[in-house]
């Protein structure tokens, strides 16, 4: 069950408005012989939204039914799109998914008959190509049981195609929401996870840059599984305090981020403290319609533990959290010190068994319902969706909400959602050379 919003990529400079807009055109083109209308496209994505998968009326095997059909109906074109030299590897099986600039099947190791996922991405546009690199560089260098592992990679000038470990275990949050009981207990056991996944990825200069709850994926459906940091296609590699381009999905956003300050993989540190808000309540921290709002928010570090479940939560877990949603970079929780926090260490031992799933999935499915009749696609939306064409707008264009935004010293929503370009601004603003390679 997907929490997020649409995401905002780095940004573009003035000058590649244009060129931006037109690679985005021909690619939304250049998949109009995908096998179904646009909405149908976004719902595929995130299937928690789509009507049918919708229906409350719904269990949880029915909808994974119809997903399953709405995949299999698909798997000739896409196979049909497959270079040959990666079909005689592998069979390609469903389409499990797809991204701003890619699309996830299931496949079958022709030999072995072992299953694997492979991400095939467009890399023809630069955008495309930059979101690859990114995303190759980080998996060729990571081995950890909680980070998406990469077996093999297959390039072409067109298309990538990065053979990856299949999760078949679903989302964070659908499994918190199909368990039929949560405790923080339970929420412990996911934290500790992401954090071994970013006490890693950490010290390897690594910064994620896009975690939320839909990048988090069980390996398997047992109880057991290990849960997955994936999607590194915004992450990037920096010393500390380096950082610059913005970027990220809105409600995760870390506040020096959206100040615009040079920023650090303390950004994740920002995003585990929303996740872990989400996990424990069903409940963003920081939520508005408006996107300067919403950043006002977040930049105000202003939120609140009212409504159910908060009160049956206990002060540990609140204390975690308040030591993460920290303004100051440098004094929150980096993910060294969040592993010894006690709430985590305890694995809330000494807090309330109270079952907090009624609550939970309660907000979720609300939360869920009233994204969908505000903007059918907004959980959806990707860079390649006409609805995001609409965001790339010049500035003054722009409706005066947001100019007051600007005035406020804020990135300026509207901009900030871009296709994923150099920031050729951000250098203007930050005029010492990144270290990251892909913010200099
Ligand atoms: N290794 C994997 N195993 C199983 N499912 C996966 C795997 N990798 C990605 N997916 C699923 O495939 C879908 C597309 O993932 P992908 O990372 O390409 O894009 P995204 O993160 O959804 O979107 P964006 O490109 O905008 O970041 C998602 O639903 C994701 O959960």
């Amino acid at each position: 069950m997907g929490c997020g919003n649409s995401k905002v990529l780095p940004e573009a400079s003035k000058k590649s408005y244009v060129s931006v807009v037109q690679s985005l055109v021909a690619f939304s083109k250049g998949h109009e012989d995908d096998d179904e209308p646009k909405k149908q496209k976004k719902k595929q994505k995130n299937p928690s939204f789509s009507a049918s998968v919708d229906n409350p009326h719904l269990g949880p095997s029915s909808k994974q039914q119809i997903k399953q059909r709405q995949e299999w109906n698909k798997v000739p074109r896409y196979k049909d799109k497959f270079e040959p030299r990666v079909t005689a590897r592998y069979d390609i099986k469903a389409l499990i998914g797809r991204g701003s600039f890619s699309r996830v099947v299931r496949v079958e190791h022709r030999a072995t008959r072992q299953p694997f996922a492979i991400k095939m991405m467009e890399v023809e546009a630069p955008e495309g190509r930059e979101v690859c690199d990114s995303e190759l560089a980080v998996l060729q260098r990571v081995s950890h049981a909680n980070v998406i592992q990469l077996v093999e990679v297959f390039q072409f000038p067109q298309r990538v195609y990065m053979v990856l470990e299949l999760a078949t275990g679903g989302e964070l949050l659908d499994r918190v929401v199909s368990r039929g009981h949560f405790t923080e207990r339970d929420a412990t056991q996911a934290i500790q996870m992401i954090l071994a996944a970013l006490v890693y990825l950490h010290s390897l200069g690594i910064t994620h840059r896009d975690l939320k709850p839909e990048n988090l994926l069980y390996y398997h459906p047992g109880a057991d599984s290990r849960l997955l940091v994936t999607d590194f296609g915004l992450s990037a590699f920096a010393k500390s305090w380096s950082l610059r381009t913005t970027c990220g999905t809105p409600e995760y956003i870390a506040p020096e981020m959206l100040l615009r300050r040079p920023y650090s993989c303390a950004v994740d540190m920002w995003a585990l403290g929303v996740i872990a808000y989400i996990l424990l309540s069903g409940t963003v921290p920081f939520e508005d319609d408006s996107r300067t709002r919403l950043y006002r928010s977040i930049v105000r570090g202003k939120y609140s533990f009212r409504g159910n479940p908060w009160p049956s939560v206990s002060n540990l877990a609140k204390d975690f959290i308040l030591r993460l949603l920290v303004l100051d970079p440098a004094t929150r929780l980096t993910a060294e010190k969040a592993v010894r926090h006690p709430w985590v260490v305890t694995m809330a031992a000494n807090s309330s068994m109270t079952n907090l799933h009624r609550s939970i999935s309660q907000n979720l499915r609300q939360r869920a319902s009233r994204s969908s009749s505000r903007c059918p696609s907004s959980s959806t939306t990707s860079s390649t969706d006409a609805s995001s064409l609409g965001r790339l707008m010049p500035p003054e264009t722009k409706p005066k909400q947001q100019q007051q935004g600007r005035a406020a010293g804020l990135i300026q929503p509207q901009r900030a959602i871009q296709p994923r370009a150099r920031g050729h601004k951000e250098h203007q603003h930050h005029p010492t050379k990144a270290l990251d390679s892909r913010e200099g």
